[in-house]
């Protein structure tokens, strides 16, 4: 298990102690020798990146009780493992009820050390997933339970919470699997209209003939099939909120009704003859761009700017490396448990590879590859072996289990000089007119993938682009079942 300790205690010896025990389990330890400091640090927004804290309980400035005092008021919620000196068992009683996790008594072994900081850590973990699942099913999932470390995601996040407090539509624009759906549900959680319902519908997966029935109803008998009356995605979201999932997928009929619908506030059923008025706020996504659809001529433009009132961009998961390892934690603390699998903790080359992925697919390839690696491991620890996929993708043996950055195991073939390799490249065609680009660029890609035996890292470097670029071009460019390159080509669903 991997995170961020924060150490706080007055001796110099137990400091550098407990410090040497953190780095030898893989820890990053902050050390500090008071409370004053640690408070400070974990009143900064993101808690100053703190995982746990280890306190020690008596210091002369603020002695450990009080630091846990402070904490609670200020509603700042870390796990800490607090040292006493003697073990009475009325210290360990007061030092619990005000919040400590576990504790430790002076001198720590490292195997007391070890088990008691990532028993906290799991439980830590483990408590906050189930908390996410169980508010996402209940609609009342907010922003803060959207975790991150990024700051591209901080200002999204931010953006949202100002989004949320008025009725103005929203458009979430990101690609898939960045959590457009989770960010929906915080919008409607945060806004007035929070105990109201949320009503999510994938406009893309809609039948093209059902669209209009579906989100705007039917009487009985309005067409055939039509048994039922049927109220609509509108009706039933009255009062509440509608996400409108990937909308740049509405066929252009649906399009003219939900423009009217957004403008007037009435919807009328399919077959109807009464128009039915709604209160709804829209909260609409796509992963394509919809000013390009605009400009195509396949989506409406007065829709676009109906929609797109407060557009917000939620970040591909590759923009924020930071998140990763956090996230592959949350899931892994998640999948093992609902597996029952004792598995506890992701090896520091595991999370390297992780960390040099790009996923196209995001955070639910992510929250994928993860369930598929907790199902296959063999021990309590997640290895590069467990994520062959991935492995693969970066040109890295997935045997590799030493901690270290996932290099090309082998090294590079020395370069062939420029002029061979425009010796071998053909710049024109047969009938003597120069190839079009696209064509050559094919060929110095295919070249790179056979030369560099498909390490995805070299061949990006050495084509001085990078890895996501290469992994557009490969998809581009229909590349990706080239033998040697073999990136990691299954359907983000599908990828775990
Ligand atoms: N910050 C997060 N913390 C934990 N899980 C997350 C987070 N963001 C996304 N997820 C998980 O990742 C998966 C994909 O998220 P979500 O469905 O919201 O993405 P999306 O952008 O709506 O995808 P699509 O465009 O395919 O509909 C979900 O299982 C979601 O719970």
């Amino acid at each position: 298990m991997s995170g961020t300790l924060l150490i706080v205690d007055d001796d110099a010896v137990q400091r550098r102690l407990l410090e040497a025990m953190a780095r030898r389990f893989g820890y990053e330890p902050i050390v500090m020798d008071g409370g004053e400091q640690a408070v400070e640090l974990l009143s900064q927004p993101d808690r100053g990146g703190v995982d746990l804290m280890l306190l020690d309980l008596v210091m002369p400035d603020l002695d450990g009780f009080a630091v846990l005092e402070r904490l609670k008021k200020a509603g700042i919620d870390v796990p800490v493992v607090v040292q006493t000196a003697n073990g009475s068992i009325d210290t360990i009683i007061s030092a619990m009820r005000a919040g400590a996790a576990d504790f430790v008594v002076k001198p720590v072994g490292p195997e007391r050390f070890q088990v008691s900081v990532r028993n906290a850590l799991r439980a830590r973990e483990l408590e906050g997933e189930v908390r996410r699942i169980g508010k996402r099913q209940s609609n009342r999932l907010s922003f803060d339970d959207i975790q991150t470390r990024s700051e591209t995601m901080q200002a999204a996040l931010h953006l949202g919470r100002r989004a949320a407090s008025s009725n103005i539509p929203v458009l979430l624009e990101g690609e898939t699997g960045t959590g457009k759906d989770v960010f929906a549900r915080a919008i409607h959680a945060s806004s007035e209209r929070a105990g109201k319902p949320f009503v999510a519908v994938n406009c893309g997966a809609i039948p093209a003939n059902l669209v209009e029935s579906v989100l705007f109803g039917h009487e009985r008998g309005a067409f055939t099939g039509a048994t039922e009356k049927h109220a609509g995605k509108f009706v039933e979201a009255h009062g509440g909120t509608l996400f409108l999932d990937e909308v740049g997928d509405l066929p252009p009929e649906a399009q003219v009704k939900l423009l009217r619908v957004l403008q007037d506030g009435e919807v009328d059923p399919v077959g109807g003859k009464k128009a039915v008025r709604v209160d709804i706020r829209v909260v609409s996504a796509t992963n394509q761009s919809l000013i390009d659809k605009v400009k195509q001529g396949s989506f409406r433009e007065d829709l676009y700017y109906r929609l797109g009132v407060f557009p917000v961009g939620i970040p591909p998961l590759r923009q924020r490396a930071s998140d990763i390892r956090m996230l592959a934690r949350l899931f892994l603390a998640r999948f093992a448990a609902e597996e029952g699998r004792p598995v506890r903790s992701i090896a520091p080359a595991a999370l390297a590879l992780l960390e040099n992925y790009p996923w196209p697919g995001n955070v639910r390839q992510l929250e994928n590859a993860v369930f598929r690696a907790v199902v296959l491991a063999e021990n309590s620890e997640l290895t590069t072996a467990e994520f062959p996929q991935i492995a693969s993708a970066l040109g890295v043996s997935s045997e590799l289990t030493m901690p270290a950055v996932p290099e090309p195991e082998k090294p590079a073939q020395p370069p062939v000089p420029a002029k061979n390799i425009v010796r071998g490249l053909a710049l024109t065609k047969p009938d003597g007119h120069v190839r079009p680009l696209e064509e050559i660029e094919r060929d110095v890609i295919s070249h790179a993938l056979n030369h560099y035996e498909g390490q995805m890292t070299e061949i990006a470097r050495r084509l001085g682009i990078g890895r996501s670029t290469l992994y557009r071009k490969l998809s581009d460019l229909n590349l990706t079942d080239t033998p040697c390159g073999a990136p990691d080509t299954t359907p983000p669903e599908a990828a775990a």
